[in-house]
């Protein structure tokens, strides 16, 4: 299925699973290697700069994740973003969730002048996420299905513009009542998390565009959120928006905007919940899923919302992909993600160490 057409604001994705770690000349300051490839002599902390908002600061640098990063060998620095990059570290990695496109300019160029460090992620891949189109686009094209199951997207539609175009739109791409209305840009503001959901052919024409129209697919009012930091996955029970039945759609007219509901305060690990809804999604299902799309987005922190359709054990739709959420609730994120960063110096470091030889 082609999900995505014209749309300008998104550039080609990257699609080789890392960017290069290539080596460079011998720095003059000690190597972090020492940390986590024995041979080297010297110490040195690892360094992660960071370019987070406010908020993401609160909840991802808490106190915990900060002293167990310490006791590994890590420390985190701000980065500041009116001063020259290359002017602030030396840094290892550099971990960042900024919108503008004159913050992906400085990385890109930052990243070109600084091969050997890891910048999570590039910000052209991350741009990816942005459009919900382009979005699902690779879970579309990957068709996965073996024998825990399919996962798909819901059939979706893009209206850019004008709204009275909407009804004959849906109508011609044989999409089914209810719809859920997204905004097409997911640039993290408040307005692009206000959804709603369209009951009846009329109440069509009161949506907004731009955005994405997608079916409503039944299941059972429980979403999975899956969280990825690299190779590893954590995955939490979050409540969802109910089923809508045949009968309640009959009787129902009128967009309803619905607040952000699969939001950390409506965790549904705990809940008493019919064991077939709340079965977590097999886990060698998500382990591929995992791979083709860190793979095919050239990212490494992100999250996805995967839904099982009501009546079914293994139909399963990703609705939502998001550049680094929110890993504070996200079940020993201090550990994976430490141990994430002293792997990926790992791999710097042995990269270092080959080119070294040669
Ligand atoms: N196609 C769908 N079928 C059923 N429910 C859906 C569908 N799309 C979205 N939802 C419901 O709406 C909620 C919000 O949708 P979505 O995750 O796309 O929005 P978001 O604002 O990007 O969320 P997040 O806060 O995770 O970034 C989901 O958590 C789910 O409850
Ligand atoms: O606010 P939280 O900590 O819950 O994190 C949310 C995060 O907000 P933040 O990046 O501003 O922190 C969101 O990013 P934007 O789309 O708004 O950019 C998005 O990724 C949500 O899916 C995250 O919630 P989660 O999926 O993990 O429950
Ligand atoms: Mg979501
Ligand atoms: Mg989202």
């Amino acid at each position: 299925m082609k999900l995505t057409n014209d749309n300008e604001e998104v550039r080609e994705m990257e699609t080789a699973e890392h960017e290069e770690i290539s080596s460079s000349s011998p720095s003059p300051s000690p190597s972090p290697c020492s940390l986590v490839i024995d041979e080297f002599p010297v110490k040195r902390s690892i360094v992660v700069g960071y370019a987070l908002t406010s908020k993401k600061i609160k909840s991802f640098l808490q106190p915990k994740l900060e002293g167990l990063a310490r006791n590994k060998g890590i420390i985190f620095v701000a980065i500041d973003q009116n001063r020259p990059l290359s002017e602030q570290g030396p840094f290892d990695i550099v971990l960042h969730k900024q919108i503008g496109k004159e913050w992906r300019r400085i990385l890109e160029e930052y990243r070109l002048g600084h091969p050997d460090v890891t910048v999570l992620d590039p910000p052209d891949a991350i741009l990816h996420l942005r459009n919900r189109q382009s979005m699902l686009q690779c879970v579309a094209d990957m068709n996965l299905s073996d024998s825990y199951g399919r996962v798909g997207v819901p059939k979706q539609l893009v209206i850019k513009r004008d709204a009275s175009s909407i009804p004959e739109a849906v109508n011609e791409a044989g999409l089914r009542l209810p719809l859920v209305a997204k905004p097409l840009v997911a640039d993290g503001s408040a307005k692009s998390h206000e959804l709603s959901l369209a009951y009846d052919q009329n109440s069509l024409l009161k949506l907004e565009p731009p955005l994405v129209l997608q079916e409503f697919v039944n299941h059972g009012g429980v979403l999975f959120k899956v969280y990825i930091v690299g190779e590893a996955i954590r995955v939490v029970r979050r409540f969802s928006l109910p089923d809508v039945s045949r009968r309640e759609l009959s009787k129902s007219a009128g967009v309803f905007r619905f607040p952000r509901v699969s939001c950390a305060a409506a965790s549904a690990d705990d809940a008493d919940l019919d064991p077939n809804i709340a079965e977590l999604p097999p886990r060698p299902l998500l382990e591929r899923l995992a791979k083709e799309l860190r793979r095919g987005l050239g990212l490494r922190l992100f999250n996805l919302d995967i839904i099982r359709e009501h009546g079914t054990r293994d139909r399963f739709y990703v609705i939502d992909i998001n550049y680094f959420p929110g890993y504070g609730k996200m079940p020993e994120y201090e550990h994976v993600f430490t141990d994430f960063l002293l792997s990926i110096m790992q791999s710097q470091c042995k990269k270092r160490a080959l080119a070294d030889q040669y």
